[in-house]
């Protein structure tokens, strides 16, 4: 199955699997350790909205944080994926936001509790359109920008990341089976904060991709 015609979000639509702290600026702003190995966590694909919809600020969060990320279509099954091969694997490419409930999160890691309501509730994965291979020629260097009513809020580069985008779905494909479909956020750069109610999220990926959400209270 090719995704090179993928046009449709819910056709991107197996599991979501997100990678944090990938960039050492971001793990630092948060104080937290640079991870020796990948931090690997799941979103639910309910969580997904498109431009033209809203962002919704969940029930009882006080603090929703932007994140924005690239995100890798995978558009073949694959286990165990070598390094080597892993881009063999890659349909193309999303620009995302990884939404978070940062004081759930905040909570759930001083309790060593999951981070599925800080990372997964509904429209927690705002997506921009299908990218599709050819035009993102090297995606292990790619421009991503955010910005909040227009000012800019996170400036980054995916060359800072701190594993790669191959040595990413290897390293997963050896725990979850890849399927077509899936979609994994490779983290995000330093900048991410809070927003509210009204506020325009914008986001780019070098001059290929934008997407634009509001934010609203759910
Ligand atoms: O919440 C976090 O800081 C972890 C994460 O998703 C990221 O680094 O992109
Ligand atoms: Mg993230």
């Amino acid at each position: 199955m090719s995704y090179s015609k993928l046009t449709r979000f819910s056709e991107i639509g197996k599991k979501i699997i997100a990678v944090g702290r990938n960039y050492s600026e971001h793990a630092a702003e948060l104080g937290n350790a640079v991870p020796s190995k990948p931090i690997i966590f799941l979103k639910p694909t309910s969580s997904y909205v498109k431009s033209g919809q809203a962002i919704k600020i969940p029930n009882g969060c006080s603090s929703l944080h932007h994140e924005v990320e690239l995100g890798i279509v995978i558009d073949q099954k694959g286990c165990d994926i070598p390094e080597s091969k892993a881009m063999d694997y890659v349909g193309g490419y999303v620009l995302a936001l990884d939404m978070t409930a940062r004081d759930f999160q905040d909570e759930a890691k001083k309790k060593g509790h999951p981070w599925s309501l800080a990372k997964g509730f509904d429209t927690s994965c705002p997506i921009g359109n299908f990218i599709s291979k050819e035009s993102l020629a090297d995606p292990g260097n790619a421009h991503l920008w955010l910005k909040v009513n227009d000012t800019m809020k996170q400036d980054g580069n995916t060359k800072d990341m701190i594993f790669s985008i191959p040595y990413l779905i290897s390293y997963i494909s050896g725990y979850f089976t890849l399927e077509p479909g899936d979609l994994i956020l490779t983290g995000t750069p330093s900048g991410v904060g809070p927003v509210t109610q009204g506020d325009v999220i914008k986001a780019g990926l070098d001059g290929i991709s934008e997407l634009e959400f509001k934010v609203e209270q759910k």
